[in-house]
């Protein structure tokens, strides 16, 4: 009996894939000692590339546009605004293993503030990629910076990686955080404090 379910077949509604891309797929399938006829791997090649396609979908967009509707109605608010426990996940561009963690962002406004959501978005559409930690952070935080033009941004990235834990080094519990602080945050010793503070670090 066949295990190929309708809806994993190119061609009926998922994303074709190129076949020099499932190719491909199936060398490392060899490579790494199976067999890609067998039946169990047949339509591996075409799910991998799709769900590749899905952990990079930040390429498919700039996360400039999620901070183009702003606020200005904000009714005299100029303190700290603050995003914190944004679970995301992202690929390391080393060994294209996961990197799951949580973001916090914040930003002290001007004139005007954004829709909450939309810094989740931005953290995702940089995550979306093939990172390393610390370039994700720097990302966000300069999105924010030349968008929203705050006088403060301040982002923490706690995460773990899957080329630590799941092969190499075969380490577990390992958290690696990186923060990027600008504007007031990085010159105002106080502020990055209370920034710190309120994101729990
Ligand atoms: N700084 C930084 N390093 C990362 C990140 N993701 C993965 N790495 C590290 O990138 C390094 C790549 O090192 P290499 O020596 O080129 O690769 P490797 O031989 O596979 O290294 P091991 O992981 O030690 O087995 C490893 O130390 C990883 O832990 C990241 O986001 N930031």
């Amino acid at each position: 009996m066949s295990c190929k379910h309708e809806e994993e077949t190119v061609g009926n509604g998922k994303m074709p894939v190129p076949e020099d891309v499932q190719e491909a797929i199936r060398t490392l399938i060899r490579w790494a000692g199976d067999d890609p006829t067998r039946e169990g791997l047949t339509d591996t090649p075409a799910r991998v590339a799709r769900a590749w396609k899905e952990y990079c979908q930040g390429y498919e967009e700039d996360p400039r546009v999620h901070l183009s509707r702003v606020f200005h109605e904000v009714g005299g608010y100029d303190e700290i605004v603050l995003l914190k426990d944004i679970p995301f996940q992202s690929h390391c561009e080393h060994h294209m293993a996961p990197i799951i963690g949580k973001a916090a962002i914040a930003y002290l406004p001007t004139d005007k503030v954004v829709g909450i959501s939309k810094l989740a978005r931005v953290l995702h559409g940089y995550a979306r990629r093939l990172q390393i930690q610390e370039r994700l952070t720097a990302e966000v935080a300069q999105c924010i910076w030349e968008e929203l033009h705050p006088r403060g941004v301040a982002v923490v990235i706690e995460a773990s990686h899957a080329c630590m834990s799941a092969r190499g080094v075969r380490t577990q519990g390992v958290g690696m955080v990186t923060s990027r602080v600008m504007g007031l945050f990085r010159s105002d010793h106080r502020s990055r404090e209370e920034v710190l503070k309120l994101m729990g670090y």
